[in-house]
């Protein structure tokens, strides 16, 4: 293990995610947060926006240029899609040797950068330190599916769920609270980003549906899997138990888990495991905080192993 400290900055660090990751740096034994950057809090202090924060740490505004010149050792990039290239080509040019971790989804279908879902991809970091951040339903989607992968006999189809903290800062329909009132909003319903990056990495197509509803933080993703052979609800627990009881961060439970009980939490659950009368069709029911194992707790996660100390250093468990 690195005993000396590593210097992060984080772009983007007004937002949901932002602030997740701000909690969970302060508290990293490894890590020493020396910059924040926002245009819309330049200058306040982040003690003043994010509880349990102590530090004299005040927001910047920086520009590409501006991140590159604080010479942090890690960035990541907390941005809203489409934004991360600006930076990591300044990164690339100024100081190469930066970890940078985007949270977004622009390097996710790039070969060149990691995806880091560790319970699914750990084996494949190749000392890259250019890593790619999974999406929250993409990771609820794929850590659903992967325990059943060669015995699929369709595309899996995913029912999915989420709080409108999913939606960012950015006003939409989609964090409207008024709009979302006793309300559930289906939108995207083919061809969301998170299809195309589940089927990608999961190497098979994957069909999904989301839809916003009125709470703020967590997501349920229910997925339905017709399988080539029947099989028994016993090996379908058999294989999810095999899969991930040497893992910190998913719970398998036998009943379906509950949105409620997942928010704040670092962990993803998985559970449900329903099997028709056949034998053919299985369900399975997964849910996760979509600020934390959705987002910052992945990140904190992926960078723990780059920077090479325990992967589940200041990670609440
Ligand atoms: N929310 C979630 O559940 C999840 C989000 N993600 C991804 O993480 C990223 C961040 O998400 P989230 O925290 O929800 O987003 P937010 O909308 O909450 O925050 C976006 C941040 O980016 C800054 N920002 C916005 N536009 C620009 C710009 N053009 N240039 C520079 N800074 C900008 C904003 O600060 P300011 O305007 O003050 O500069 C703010 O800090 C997104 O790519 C999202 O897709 C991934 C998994 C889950
Ligand atoms: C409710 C809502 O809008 N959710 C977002 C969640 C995705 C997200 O934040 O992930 P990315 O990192 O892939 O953008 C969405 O569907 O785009």
């Amino acid at each position: 293990m690195n005993t000396s400290k590593k210097t992060i900055g984080i772009v983007g660090a007004r937002g949901h995610t932002g602030a997740e990751l701000i909690r969970l740096i302060a508290a990293h034994p490894a890590l020493e947060l020396v910059f924040v950057s926002s245009r819309e809090l330049d200058g306040q202090r982040v003690a003043e926006h994010i509880d349990g924060y102590t530090g004299e740490l005040r927001y910047a505004s920086f520009d590409p240029a501006g991140v590159a010149a604080q010479g942090a050792d890690v960035v990541i990039l907390a941005l809203p899609n489409g934004k991360a290239a600006a930076y990591v080509e300044v990164l690339d040019a100024a100081k190469p040797d930066t970890l940078i971790l985007d949270l977004s989804a622009d390097y996710r279908f790039d070969e060149r950068w990691y995806y880091g879902l560790p319970e699914l991809t750990r084996d494949k970091w190749r000392g890259e330190k250019r890593i790619s951040n999974p999406g929250c339903y993409a990771t609820a989607v794929q850590l659903s599916i992967a325990p059943l992968k060669d015995l699929l006999a369709a595309p899996p189809v995913s029912f999915g769920v989420s709080g409108y903290s999913g939606a960012g800062t950015t006003p939409s329909d989609k964090n409207d609270p008024e709009k979302l009132r006793d309300n559930l909003m289906p939108y995207s319903l083919t061809g969301h980003m998170h299809e195309k990056e589940a089927s990608r990495h999961l190497g098979l197509p994957v069909e999904f549906m989301p839809h916003v509803a009125p709470h703020f933080r967590g997501l349920t993703v229910t997925t339905n899997l017709y399988l080539v052979r029947p099989i028994k609800r016993e090996d379908v627990l058999a294989r999810f138990h095999h899969a991930y009881d040497g893992e910190k961060l998913v719970k398998v439970l036998d009943d379906a888990p509950w949105v409620s009980r997942i928010a704040h939490k670092h962990h993803a659950e998985v559970g449900g495991f329903a099997v028709s009368v056949d034998g053919k069709r299985v369900v399975v029911v997964a849910t996760l905080d979509n600020l934390l194992k959705g987002a910052a707790t992945q990140a904190i996660q992926n960078i723990n192993r780059a920077i090479g100390v325990d992967e589940f250093t200041a990670i609440p468990l």
